[in-house]
């Protein structure tokens, strides 16, 4: 089937390479001349595990394009993707300027009947105004082709975004005629094989989905931030009760596991867009404003354990002369991806307690480089144990497989302060402190503690 797909950011790369790679002749539109060109090369522009090998077969095969020229590739498809950005607006509503800008060229360019699907994230009811756009645009030149607006939610998690594309859990689709229906299961038919992934509904409840998924998802998260902090006040080990929860199958094992905060570029902006919503039809959404209360603290959380260790309260100046290993600062494992991390937060909160910071990630550096430009107060090292030359502690912030297993005595050794601060509960206390280290996790009041 001929594929076009507007946006070639992580969704719209991901999908359109995926589809491209199951036999699909795709052609991805962006208006970044800059990325486009880079793409053409087979210079990829994120991280994604796995992604780089399969553009570059996909694109070597002739199945996958990129170009700035939207008038070429709104001609292509028989399906039209908008995979573009809905950032947070000022008011925590979502910006549909990007989607609508999209829907705008579509109706400039169209020549024919197509399906155009939606897969950003938008608030129920875009599809209409994506119809409404797109309408308006063929009137204006006097043009008349059937078209529909359907909905496409996507599901995909950074670091793991191929996998997701090619196995995922379920397909949504959101459409109101069986012609759409029947394009859109034809177009997914490679990927679901085995058993039954589509799942069929109206256009309203497929873009409410995926902020139910997500909004969910957040939800388990800022929970077990809850219990962990109870846990820490009460003298109980979170860890202990994330195991004695997570084998009953009605709560399950999967995003119970507490940390710094949830970040990224979907869950803090989806959350808040929901709430949004709600309050825009007159219901006051008290579970979503708390999910969001619930995290924003966290996000501080380290840095008040920092403070516990060292009796300091006051951030002003409060650890002048301390320097601070940090391990991770993209906002998850196997991603470049900054967005809204916890890391940021820890960073800006350890700089205005006068501290500096030697930081080291896998594959954010450059990123981080781009964010906070040159400072006096950080030093972005090479290698984890680069970051520990003259530190004084060391703060683990995101779960990279590479840090699990640290020499511990080397750690003592190294740190003049001799203190883990494990913001992702990767060690186990007693480990730590039996080379001498102090130890401080999430939620790990430890009274209770059983090996
Ligand atoms: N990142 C994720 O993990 C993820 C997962 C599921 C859903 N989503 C949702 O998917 C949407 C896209 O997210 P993303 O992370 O891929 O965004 P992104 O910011 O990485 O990429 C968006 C791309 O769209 C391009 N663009 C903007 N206006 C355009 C236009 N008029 N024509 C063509 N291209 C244009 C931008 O240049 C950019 O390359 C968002 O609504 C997001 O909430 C994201
Ligand atoms: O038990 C958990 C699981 C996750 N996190 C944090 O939650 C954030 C988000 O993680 P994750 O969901 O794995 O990454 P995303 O790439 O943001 O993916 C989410 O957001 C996407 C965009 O909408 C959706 O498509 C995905 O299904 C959804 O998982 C990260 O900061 C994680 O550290 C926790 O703190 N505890």
């Amino acid at each position: 089937m001929r594929v076009t797909i507007f946006g070639t950011g992580y969704v719209g790369l991901v999908t359109g390479t995926c589809l491209a790679d199951v036999g699909h002749d795709v052609i991805c539109v962006d208006i970044d001349q800059a990325k486009v060109d880079g793409l053409n090369r087979g210079v990829i522009p994120i991280y994604e595990p796995g992604l780089e090998p399969m553009v570059k077969a996909n694109h070597a095969a002739g199945r996958l394009r990129f170009t700035t020229d939207a008038e070429v590739a709104v001609a292509h498809g028989d399906v039209v993707f908008i995979a573009v950005g809905t950032p947070p607006d000022e008011d925590g509503s979502a910006d549909l300027k990007y989607v609508l800008a999209v829907a705008r060229t579509i109706g400039r360019h169209l020549e024919r009947q197509v399906v155009v699907v939606n897969k950003s994230t938008v608030p129920v009811g875009t599809a209409d105004k994506v119809r409404a756009t797109i309408a308006a645009e063929l009137a204006s030149r006097g043009a008349e082709f059937g078209f529909e607006v359907a909905s496409n939610p996507e599901f995909l998690k950074e670091g793991d975004a191929v996998n997701d594309c090619m196995r995922p859990d379920r397909i949504v689709i959101g459409a109101s005629s069986a012609t759409a229906v029947d394009k859109l299961k034809r177009l997914y038919a490679p990927f679901n094989r085995n058993h039954e992934r589509i799942v069929v509904m109206d256009v309203r409840s497929a873009e409410l989905t995926k902020y139910a998924a997500n909004a969910m998802l957040a939800t388990k998260i800022s929970f077990m931030n809850e219990i962990a902090n109870i846990a820490e006040k009460v003298g109980a080990d979170v860890e202990m009760v994330r195991q004695g929860i997570g084998s009953d199958p009605r709560i399950g094992w999967h995003f119970i596991y507490p940390g710094a905060g949830y970040g990224g570029s979907c869950f803090p902006k989806d959350v808040q867009a929901l709430a949004k919503t709600a309050q825009q039809y007159g219901y006051d959404a008290q579970l979503l404003g708390a999910v969001e209360s619930v995290n924003d603290r966290q996000k501080e959380h380290l840095f008040e354990l920092i403070g516990r260790h060292y009796g300091v309260a006051s951030h002003d100046g409060a650890l002048a002369g301390k320097t601070f290993a940090v391990w991770g600062l993209a906002f998850k494992p196997n991603t470049d991806d900054m967005r809204e991390a916890s890391s940021r937060r820890l960073l800006q909160l350890l700089w205005d307690a006068g501290a500096k910071v030697r930081a080291y990630d896998p594959e954010a550096t450059e990123e981080a480089q781009r964010i906070f430009g040159e400072r006096d107060d950080l030093v972005l090292c090479d290698s984890a144990r680069a970051t520990l030359a003259d530190a004084d502690a060391l703060v683990v912030v995101t779960e990279w497989k590479q840090f699990r297993s640290p020499d511990f005595q080397r750690l003592s050794q190294s740190l003049a302060d001799r203190v883990i601060f494990d913001g992702r509960n990767l060690y186990h206390p007693d480990e730590v402190e039996a080379a001498g280290l102090a130890y401080y996790g999430i939620g790990r009041g430890r009274s209770i503690l059983i090996d």
